[in-house]
Parts: C-alpha cells; structure tokens; sequence
C-alpha cells in the first residue's frame, strides 16, 4: 500500500453558526492524482483553504507528510505547491519574473524553463502580466505552483478559464510529474475535466463527503444500457422477458432496451435472439458517464 502524504481527519469549520465542513476524513496516497469534486459551495476551496493552514478550523486535524498544519504550523507546507481561487500576479512584473520572484533557493533555471515550456507560455513569459488574458494568468498561477519540486499540488479549479489545447498540456503535464512521484489534489465542479486525470475521487456536497474511492470503483458503479433493433421488436423484448432480462417497457414497439449491471454481455443477448431467429438490424451498448452517476448520488 502507497505512503498516505496527506491525511485529513474529522475536520469542521463553521463561519458563523453556519457548518461548511462537517466532519471532513480523507487521504491521498504519495504520487496519486485525486479529484475534489462536487457543485458549488460545497466546500472545496475551504477544505483546501484548511489545508493550507489559512484558517482556524473548528475541530479535526490535517497532516501533510506525518506534520500537522495549522494556521501556525506551517513547516509542512515547505513541500507543498498551491493555486488557490485566482493567482496572486503583479501587473507590472513579468511572468518570468514571478516565477524568479517564488523559485526558491534549490529550483533552477532549467527547471522554470522545463515548466514555461510545457505549459506553452515561452512567447509571452518575458511581457508584463498585465496584458496576459484570464488563461496567460491561469497558466502562470499554475507555474508558480509548480516550479519549486513541490511533493505535493493543491489546485483549486485549475482549468478555469483555460482553452481545449491548455486543458491537454496541463493535464499531461500533471500526470507525466505524478509519474515522478508528486502528488495533487485537484478541485473541480466539472467532473469531465477530472475523469481523464485522477486516480482517486473525493465527492462533496454541502460540506460532507458523499462518497470517495479510487477512479475504477466509480467507474464500476455505472450503468450500462443495452439498445437492440430488430426485425420484431416485440417478439425479442418477450424472449428476452423469458431468458430473466430485465427488459425497459415491453409493451413499446420501438427498440429492445436493456438496464444491466456494469460486466454484462452484449454477445449472450444477441446470441439469444439469432438463435431464435430474431434479426438484428442495430445493437448499441451505452456507459452511463461517470458525470451522469455522479449527478445521481449528489440527488439522492
Ligand atoms: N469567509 C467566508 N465567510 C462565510 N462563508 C463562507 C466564507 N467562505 C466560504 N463560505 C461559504 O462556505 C461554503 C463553501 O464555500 P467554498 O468556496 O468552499 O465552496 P466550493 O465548493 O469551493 O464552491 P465553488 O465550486 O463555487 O468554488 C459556501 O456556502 C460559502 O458561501
């Protein structure tokens, strides 16, 4: 079993009489990727906010490589690398020079060019910020978080406001630095963003965790529907009725549906129907998306 680096254990925090966290208990293991997901409000920046000792938590604790931080233990966080809400940036600096401004003492030049290039920002680096566009921002926010060989990355919505093309080299560039051992924990209220990217997922919704586990498990969670055209639609939807599927209203002349738990098999059904002589013009096997699950446990 991988080394937990980070662990968060029955954190509360309340502003006001308000409880916004309620009871908050995760971890992340050392080089994974994992996704704080849920909809807005729900308390992720506040989660990470804690995490970062920025405020006074109610109760519970938080460790970050087996110290804990508070809002005045803050060794820990020398391993820790963050873009949290909107990067703090200089109007009249240039991105270069924010990111001489946080490289510490061990980060060298070829690492900060290693960081520049792969998020495609070398043509614009050496101009003042204030002309970059919300995305140029973004990407030097999410540079300044990286160039120090952080252990492990807190991002806070890092996608925000970032095209298609700088969506794609962020993401590899997080997985290919995950190879090496960093690890992240990554907000986001667009689960699409997240799902090509993380191992493990948090969901959140009104201050408590709703569910967590690794990408896999959620993705075996979902459904899958089966849609079959045939030649006699009806006459296939009561066959099947009689091999013990559970078929979507019988009585409907259009195409077969089918409801079936995720590692069913497309091929026993079919082979049902040609044996019976039952014609197949189109058949069809949907995975409900991982968003579309997710949509479902935060109603229930
Ligand atoms: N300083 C504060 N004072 C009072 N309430 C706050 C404060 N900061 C956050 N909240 C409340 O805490 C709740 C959680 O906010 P938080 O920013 O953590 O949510 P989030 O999941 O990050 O949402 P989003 O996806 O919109 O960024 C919200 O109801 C918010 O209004």
């Amino acid at each position: 079993m991988s080394e937990q680096i980070l662990t968060v254990n029955g954190l509360t925090k309340r502003f006001g009489d308000k409880v916004i966290l309620d009871n908050i208990s995760f971890s992340v293991a050392t080089g994974h990727i994992v996704g704080l997901v849920g909809p807005n409000g729900a308390g992720k920046t506040t989660i990470m906010k804690s995490i970062l000792g920025l405020f006074k938590t109610d109760n519970g604790s938080i460790k970050i490589g087996g110290l804990p931080v508070t809002t005045i233990d803050h060794q820990a966080l020398e391993a820790v690398g963050a873009l949290i809400e909107y990067p703090g940036i200089y109007p009249f600096l240039s991105g270069i020079d924010h990111l001489k401004l946080f490289a510490n003492d061990t980060t060298s030049d070829s690492q900060i060019t290693y960081i520049v290039d792969r998020l495609k920002m070398t043509n614009y680096i050496g101009r003042k910020a204030k002309s970059y566009s919300l995305g140029m921002k973004q990407k030097l926010g999410i540079a300044m978080a990286l160039i120090n060989h952080p252990q492990i990355v807190i991002l806070d919505e890092p996608m925000n406001g970032l095209d298609p093309q700088a969506n794609r080299d962020l993401r590899d560039l997080i997985v290919d630095l995950a190879s090496t051992g960093t690890t992240f924990l990554i907000s986001s209220h667009i689960l699409s963003e997240l799902e090509k990217l993380v191992d493990d997922l948090v969901v959140i919704n009104r201050g408590k965790i709703v569910a967590q586990g690794s990408m896999d498990s959620f993705e075996a969670t979902g459904t899958v529907t089966i849609s079959i055209d045939t030649n006699n639609n009806l006459a296939a939807k009561a066959l099947l009725g009689s091999f013990g599927y559970e078929v979507i209203d019988t009585a409907a002349e259009g195409p077969v549906q089918i409801s079936l738990d995720a590692g069913a098999n497309l091929n026993d059904i079919l082979e049902v129907l040609i044996k019976n002589r039952i014609q197949i013009i189109q058949a069809t096997q949907d995975h409900q998306d991982l968003e579309s699950s997710l949509l479902n446990l935060l109603r229930e």
